[in-house]
């Protein structure tokens, strides 16, 4: 078994309940109700931000210049055309994103462990929440992708976004370079890649539920 689907099945629960939830089901069936999609997008607008950090972290601690260049392209995708669909489709839905929002507790929680991961210096413990982020997305949009056309854009293109073989290459890249990377890790770096894998997972989930819930106050 490859470490990444081993990995996958240690949070099988986590992974389920987050690739096959309500809130993306709704979203997918065009019945999300749109200021809980606004609300999630300036959410996930303040994820990008720090995912765009790791991801460039991960382009600077890559093993070789091959390793890098798939990151470098994936990177310059959400820079171009994924927030390109954030600025349209949050302006649409009646919201902006200046001022930036308040994060969410979860979502505070998700940027500390982006930070926490671009900071460490282990291209592994980068790359497993990068895979996360990106595999999870694969599976939960994948099965909609045939749909995506006879929605709102704002509905339609994150799905499109996220499925085909496009985005199929870069869940395949992000894996791999994990496989790779881990029979020369010692047992301390194997154990922390791991923790942020399950927390990634974690923090996905309840990414979608507190979503779905329309981010009520604590
Ligand atoms: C929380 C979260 N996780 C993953 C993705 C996929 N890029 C996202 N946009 N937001």
């Amino acid at each position: 078994m490859h470490p990444t689907e081993h990995l996958k099945s240690l949070v099988a629960t986590d992974w389920q309940a987050a690739t096959r939830h309500p809130f993306t089901d709704q979203l997918a069936a065009g019945t999300l109700p749109k200021a809980r999609m606004l609300a999630y997008l300036q959410q996930d607008y303040l994820f990008i931000e720090d995912f765009v950090r790791l991801l460039a972290s991960a382009i600077a601690h890559a093993p070789s210049l091959p390793d890098a260049i798939p990151a470098a392209q994936f990177l310059g995708l959400i820079s171009g055309p994924e927030n390109t669909y954030f600025l349209r489709a949050i302006a649409a839905l009646g919201g902006t994103t200046e001022p930036p929002v308040t994060p969410h507790p979860i979502t505070a929680e998700f940027q500390a462990l982006m930070r926490a991961a671009a900071k460490s210096g282990s291209y592994a413990q980068m790359i497993a929440v990068l895979s996360v982020a990106e595999w999870t997305y694969l599976d939960w949009a994948s099965p909609h992708a045939n749909r995506a056309a006879d929605l709102p854009f704002w509905f339609g293109e994150w799905i499109t976004l996220h499925s085909g073989p496009g985005f199929e290459g870069v869940v395949t890249y992000l894996r791999g370079q994990l496989d790779q990377v881990w029979p020369s890790l010692t047992p301390e770096d194997q154990a922390a890649a791991q923790s942020a894998f399950v927390t990634a997972t974690r923090l996905e989930r309840a990414f979608f539920d507190a979503a779905l819930a329309g981010y009520p106050a604590a």
